[in-house]
C-alpha cells in the first residue's frame, strides 16, 4: 500500500546539519497497522508529512497503492489525497463549525450533495460514537470527543489510509485507549491502512502490527511488534521497550543473571501463543534429574496474542542433560537464550 524507497529530506543546506530524513525505505501493507516510534527530532513527523506530500522530499520515491506521489501533478495529488486521511495531536478542527459541519467540511469540498452529506455525517457519528453531538462545538467537546470529530473527518471520503501524527498523546490514559480501540475497529472493520508515529511504545503494543524504530533520521530497527518487543536489539529500541513495565526482562539484562553468580544454566524462554498457557517447562524436565527455579516471569497478551517469558536456573543432571532440556524446549516451539555461557 504505501513503498517508500531512498527517502531523503534536508530542510536546509547547511553544512553538517544532519538531514530530517537521511535515508528510508518502508513497505507497508495492505491493511496492516504500521507504527513508527523515535525520540523527538527522530525525524518522524517529517517521515509522515512526505507520505501524503504535505512534505515534498528531497529525493527518493514514495509509491501509495503502486501510484508515484511525487509524479503527480497539482489536480492529481488533490485526488490522491483524498484517499489518504490524516489525524493530528491537537485535532486541528474549525472552531466555529460544530462537530457536523466539521465533518462536512471534506465532503463539501469534493463536491457532495446536502442529502448525501447528511447521510454520511450520520454513518460517521454513528462510526466514532459521537450521535449526541452533532452540533456541539469542539470547544463543548472532551479531548476524546475532539479526536474522534477527527477521525470522523478523516474517514469522510473513504480514504484507504489513514494517517495518525501523534494522536493520542494529549489525551489521557483511558481516553487513549478507548481512541486506540476505536482506530482498531476501524482498521478491522474498514480494512484502512493505519500508519502511525509516536513517541509511547503502549500505543504500538497495543494496536501495530509493526514498528519502525527512527534515529537521527534513519529506521534503527524494523520488524513485528512481538519479534521486536521480545528481542530489541538497538539501544534505542531497548529503551523504548523499557517503558513497558512488564517488557523489563527484554530490555534490563539483569546484573544478577552475570556471569559466575548462578551455578546452574540461566535461560531465557520465551513463548509465543497457545503455549503460553502449556506445562511444557515442566513436562520436559518432569523424567530427568534436572530441576529448575523461576527467577524472573511475565505472562501478557499483545494485539490479543498471548507471550510469556521466563527466565529460568536449571540445575542437576549432567551438562548433557541440560543441553537435552533445552533442545527438547526448542523442538517445542519455544525461544530459547542461555544468559550465562
Ligand atoms: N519546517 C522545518 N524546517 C526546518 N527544520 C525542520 C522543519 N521541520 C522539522 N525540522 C527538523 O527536522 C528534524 C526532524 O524533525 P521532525 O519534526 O520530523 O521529528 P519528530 O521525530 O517528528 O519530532 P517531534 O516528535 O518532536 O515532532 C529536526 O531536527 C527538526 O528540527
Amino acid at each position: 500500500m504505501i513503498h517508500i524507497e531512498n527517502l531523503q529530506k534536508v530542510y536546509e543546506d547547511i553544512p553538517g546539519r544532519v538531514p530530517a530524513i537521511q535515508q528510508i525505505h518502508l513497505h507497508i501493507d495492505r491493511g496492516e497497522i504500521f507504527g513508527i516510534i523515535g525520540h523527538s527530532g527522530a525525524g518522524k513527523s517529517t517521515l509522515l508529512r512526505c507520505v501524503n506530500l504535505l512534505e515534498r522530499p528531497s529525493s527518493g520515491s514514495i509509491h501509495i497503492d503502486g501510484e508515484e506521489m511525487t509524479k503527480l501533478d497539482s489536480r492529481q495529488l488533490q485526488t490522491k489525497r483524498r484517499k489518504i486521511g490524516m489525524i493530528f495531536q491537537h485535532f486541528n478542527l474549525l472552531s466555529s463549525s460544530t462537530v457536523a459541519e466539521n465533518i462536512a467540511f471534506p465532503l463539501k469540498l469534493v463536491g457532495m450533495g446536502q442529502v448525501a452529506i447528511q447521510a454520511r455525517i450520520k454513518e460517521l457519528l454513528d462510526l466514532v460514537g459521537l450521535q449526541e453531538h452533532a452540533h456541539k462545538y469542539p470547544n463543548q467537546l472532551s479531548g476524546g470527543q475532539k479526536q474522534r470529530v477527527g477521525i470522523a473527518r478523516a474517514l469522510a471520503n473513504h480514504p484507504d489510509i489513514l494517517l495518525c501524527d501523534e494522536a493520542t498523546s494529549a489525551l489521557d490514559p483511558q481516553t487513549t485507549n478507548a481512541i486506540l480501540a476505536l482506530l482498531l475497529d476501524i482498521n478491522r472493520k474498514l480494512g484502512i491502512t493505519i500508519l502511525l508515529i509516536t513517541h509511547e511504545m503502549q500505543v504500538i503494543r497495543a494496536i501495530c502490527d509493526r514498528v519502525a524504530v527512527m534515529e537521527k533520521g534513519l529506521i534503527v530497527e524494523t520488524g513485528k511488534v512481538l519479534d521486536v518487543f521480545l528481542k530489541p536489539q538497538h539501544a534505542v529500541t531497548k529503551e523504548f521497550v523499557g517503558q513497558v513495565s512488564d517488557f523489563a526482562l527484554s530490555s534490563d539484562r539483569d546484573p544478577m543473571l552475570k556471569q559466575g553468580e548462578k551455578e546452574g544454566t540461566v535461560i531465557r524462554i520465551t513463548y509465543i501463543g497457545a503455549k503460553t498457557y502449556e506445562p511444557i517447562l515442566f513436562e520436559t524436565v518432569k523424567s530427568t534429574n534436572v530441576s529448575f527455579a523461576i527467577l524472573q516471569g511475565t505472562i501478557s497478551s499483545m494485539k490479543s496474542v498471548p507471550y510469556g517469558q521466563l527466565i529460568v536456573e536449571l540445575t542437576g543432571g549432567h551438562q548433557e542433560e541440560i543441553d537435552s532440556v533445552i533442545a527438547k524446549l526448542e523442538q517445542e516451539g519455544i525461544d530459547v537464550e542461555v544468559l550465562n555461557q
